[in-house]
């Protein structure tokens, strides 16, 4: 089921197929750099209206020109499950098309 926690083994499985996105601290977690600040605002906003389609919101930090996500599923016990790792494949697709890198 998607929200039940991975185990270690799979989630490091599954972020072999997300380049960019690490393990710390019981979160998946990738931080894009962008070309201007207005850039990465845009990114935080794109995400959100994932977020908010999928019913599953990761901590969003906006930077000058970076956007770090970092997300852990609460219902979980704040561990890593299946839907954190949707979400990261979300982000992933959409973000080239703000020139996130
Ligand atoms: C009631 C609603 O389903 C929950 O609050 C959702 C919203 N977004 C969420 N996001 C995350 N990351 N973990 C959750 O457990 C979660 N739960």
């Amino acid at each position: 089921m998607a929200n039940e926690p991975l185990s270690q083994k799979e989630i490091e499985d599954r972020l072999r197929e997300l380049p960019g996105w690490a393990f710390e601290d019981d979160r998946i977690v990738r931080t894009y750099r962008l070309g201007t600040h207005f850039a990465a605002s845009a990114l935080v906003v794109h995400i959100a209206g994932v977020q908010d389609e999928l019913n599953h919101h990761s901590d969003v930090t906006l930077g000058y020109d970076t956007v770090r996500v970092s997300v852990n599923t609460h219902s979980a016990g704040d561990a890593v499950t299946g839907a954190d790792f949707a979400l990261a494949e979300r982000v992933e697709a959409l973000a080239p098309s703000h020139g996130a890198r």
